[in-house]
């Protein structure tokens, strides 16, 4: 079968059994391996093997092909930190100092240009606790932070965390939704998990697999492209930190004995890893997220396995039995899997591997070393990962681990460090590299890292978070083994994963191309209206919405934080169950609410980007986008809020006619049109009467923040008297007669001086 590239290179594929799990696989049909032929190895020492549903490329990246100058900053808000982070301080002791020259003011209007406030846990400069920016841009999003903007930014690292339990509910009613469709039963079935959360949420979206899968052959569409921007990884990849990998590993299996010992596993070793390999047996549907192997098909400690059968995990999913082979081999791997599939097991069962095979920790814990570093880009997913590993790690006593996230003074957290021992270390990046730079010994105990997580990837190694990321991976040994999971993995992530991984790593892509980013089963609609309609609109789609699902769970997602909360008091005026959640909230609130959005149902959460990636709340039927989504990227993550583990759901993205042109950018998915419901005259005057009681600062707030968000969407900013014509028409929707006032030195931040329709003071 011919793999098509785009520079006129084609592959010529034969179907074997594939090499890395030969003898693991009882499912030649589905399995294949595709060989490039001699001349194109050469040319992209790149190797192609299709699993199943996944679909998996091995990277040994040459070193001409590491031309750095290619690689191009993923399309985030915050396309240039630096610059940001720079401004941000220009900002600050600019409102020390009082006002810009004329010089720093036009730089200034340069930086803001390109950044806005968003609330989405990204800040694209993390800046400590009480500091406070203008835009609400740039910054970790603490408590207590006030921007001018009334936005606040992805914070960072500074997002919410513990979701202590899970209780998933169960939702099956019958329900006959606004698209017309009778929908069947959800099928909501929950895995129980004794007392904690089951599943975990992350975001599924997929990008450019590269190539393209036909019923087990692929059609390479761009490899070509993305290897060349590949950079030649300076270690030396031949050892691998995870001593031995599989063989090492699978010493576990070879204990039959159900013993509560961990020690008894460390140590042992076991030839012939090949030969011993599980089989496994993929479903067969494509947006089934489950496959048929069971975890104790794998070389997995016994312990572990008795965690996940408590845990209600019957069969491995698919991103799971696709990567976990991979892993205990020894490879570092990228994987892509769609939200709400498990990737979190995937990665933190083999880790949980390597903390066994790893030599007894010191008593001390100032000296224990870390052995397994999770890095997750915001608080909230940090946590959930950190809870996961506890479920996992039920019967591993001796393993602790420790989350580090902000939120909390420094000297707390090291305090709390030293007092509890842990092999795995859950953390933001933006506190992890306060550790590194401020907690005495820190930097010793991370010379024992031997996995580096990166959840999350795509995001972490864009812009925002670049610095903090590579810092890290400066502070852990080159010899280790590397995962980097997310549902997206945008082509500049592909270009710049050198920086974590290792040449011969595997990019194991889940996400079948074709199938899309989303999940068949969610319902993917957008409508286009005029602001000045889109709260009522959104009223009367959540009264629809509820009315047909008594057990209705849905996550409306703001552009900013001060968005957010206009929608949110908006909400409850118009006497819906609501809850917020935002970077402006303290990480206290943030926690107790998004512990009780989890378990509860009959409720609504409205958010920012804060609760986009990876939040694993379970059986939300409805999301909503209002307004421009920050990129193609950031709107299949916040749609994976909802059909998760294979459930039904439904996403609708509202947009100002201005605003279409996003549309473009997800021509791929399944999103379809939806005629406006009727708005009848009633709940356009209750929604007028809520909005009468909405607080004036709150509108205020939310006005100055649009603006500075629309003020970041290149498309719609570059004219800025239209840009400001399109704020005023938002404040009206706020039933505003005239727009609120900015500070005139706001305004010059913002790039705005002068432009006629704005009211400064
Ligand atoms: N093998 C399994 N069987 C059933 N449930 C599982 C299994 N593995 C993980 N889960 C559960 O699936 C849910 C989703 O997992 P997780 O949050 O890791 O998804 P994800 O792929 O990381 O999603 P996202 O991309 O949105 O972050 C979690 O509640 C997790 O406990």
């Amino acid at each position: 079968m011919p793999l098509k590239f785009p520079l006129g290179v084609r592959f010529i594929t034969h179907s074997l059994p594939c090499t890395h799990l030969a003898s693991s696989m009882n499912s030649a049909a589905l399995i294949y391996s595709f060989r490039a032929v001699p001349v194109i190895s050469k040319a992209l020492p790149s190797r192609l093997t299709c699993l199943g549903l996944c679909s998996r490329v091995s990277f040994s990246t040459r070193p001409e092909f590491g031309r750095r100058g290619e690689i191009r900053a993923s399309k985030s808000l915050i396309e240039d930190e630096a610059e940001l982070s720079d401004w941000v301080s220009d900002l600050r002791t600019s409102s020390v100092r009082g006002k810009f020259t004329s010089d720093e003011d036009e730089a200034v209007q340069e930086r803001v240009r390109r950044n806005v406030e968003r609330d989405d846990g990204r800040g694209p400069r993390r800046g400590r606790e009480g500091q406070a920016d203008r835009f609400g841009g740039s910054r970790r999003g603490k408590e207590g932070e006030v921007d001018r903007f009334g936005g606040s930014r992805r914070g960072k690292e500074g997002e919410i965390d513990r979701f202590g339990g899970s209780n998933r509910r169960r939702t099956e009613p019958v329900r006959n939704n606004r698209f017309g469709d009778r929908e069947g039963a959800r099928n909501g079935r929950v895995q129980g998990r004794s007392g904690e959360s089951a599943f975990r949420g992350r975001n599924e979206r997929n990008v450019d697999s590269g190539f393209r899968r036909e019923r087990g052959m692929e059609t390479n569409n761009g490899l070509g492209k993305q290897t060349r921007g590949l950079r030649q990884e300076e270690e030396d990849s031949s050892d691998e930190v995870v001593s031995g990998g599989i063989d090492d590993l699978l010493s576990e299996i070879s204990s039959e004995d159900d013993s509560e010992d961990d020690e008894a596993f460390v140590g042992k070793v076991v030839k012939g890893v090949e030969a011993d390999m599980p089989r496994t047996d993929t479903a067969t549907t494509s947006d089934s997220y489950l496959s048929k192997t069971r975890f104790d098909q794998f070389p997995l400690s016994p312990l572990s396995l008795r965690a996940i059968k408590d845990a209600g995990f019957e069969t491995m999913t698919v991103v799971q039995e696709a990567t976990l082979p991979i892993i205990l081999k020894g490879k570092d791997v990228l994987a892509k899997a769609k939200t709400g599939t498990g990737k979190t097991v995937a990665f933190l069962l083999p880790s949980i591997e390597a903390v066994i095979k790893s030599p007894p920790a010191s008593r001390d814990s100032r000296q224990s070393p870390i052995v397994v570093l999770v890095v997750c880009p915001t608080r909230e997913l940090a946590s959930q990962a950190a809870a996961e590993a506890n479920t996992l790690l039920k019967y591993h006593p001796s393993i602790g681990v420790q989350v580090v996230i902000g939120g909390t003074k420094l000297p707390t957290e090291q305090r709390r460090m030293q007092a509890n021992p842990c092999q795995i270390l859950v953390a933001t990046p933006g506190r992890l590299k306060d550790h590194i730079e401020n907690t005495s010994g820190f930097a010793t105990r991370l010379n024992g890292v031997k996995v580096l997580v990166l959840d999350e990837a795509d995001h972490l190694l864009d812009m925002g978070f670049r610095r903090d990321i590579e810092r890290i991976i400066a502070a852990v040994p080159k010899q280790r083994q590397t995962f980097l999971f997310s549902a997206t993995v945008p082509e500049e992530v592909r270009q710049i994963c050198h920086i974590a991984l290792k040449r011969d790593h595997e990019f194991i892509n889940c996400v079948q191309e074709g199938s899309g980013e989303t999940h068949q089963k969610v319902k993917q609609m957008y409508m286009i209206a005029s602001l000045d309609r889109h709260f009522s609109l959104l009223y009367v789609l959540l009264k629809e919405h509820m009315a047909d699902n008594p057990d209705y769970k849905v996550i409306i997602f703001c552009t900013t934080a001060m968005v957010t909360r206009l929608v949110a008091d908006l909400l409850g005026q118009l006497s819906l169950n609501v809850r917020e959640i935002h970077s402006r909230k303290p990480q206290g609130y943030r926690t107790k609410v998004s512990d009780e959005f989890r378990k509860s149902k009959s409720i609504i959460l409205v958010t920012s980007d804060v609760s986009a990636r990876g939040v694993d709340y379970p059986d939300v039927s409805l999301v909503v986008q209002m307004g421009l989504p920050s990129d193609r990227e950031q709107y299949i993550h916040r749609l994976g809020r909802t059909g998760r583990k294979g459930k039904e759901g439904e996403g609708v993205l509202m947009l100002a006619p201005w605003e279409e042109y996003f549309l473009s950018s997800v021509k791929d998915l399944p999103i379809n049109k939806s005629p406006l419901p009727p708005i009848d005259p009633e709940a356009v005057k209750k929604v007028q009467r809520g909005l009468n009681q909405v607080e004036m600062k709150n509108k205020e707030a939310a006005y100055q923040a649009w603006l500075g968000y629309y003020k970041s969407q290149k498309m719609i900013a570059r004219d800025t008297t239209r840009l400001v014509e399109l704020a005023n028409e938002f404040s009206r929707s706020m039933g505003l007669d005239m727009p609120p006032a900015i500070p005139k030195n706001v305004l010059g931040k913002m790039g705005l001086k002068n432009v006629p329709g704005l009211r400064t003071k």
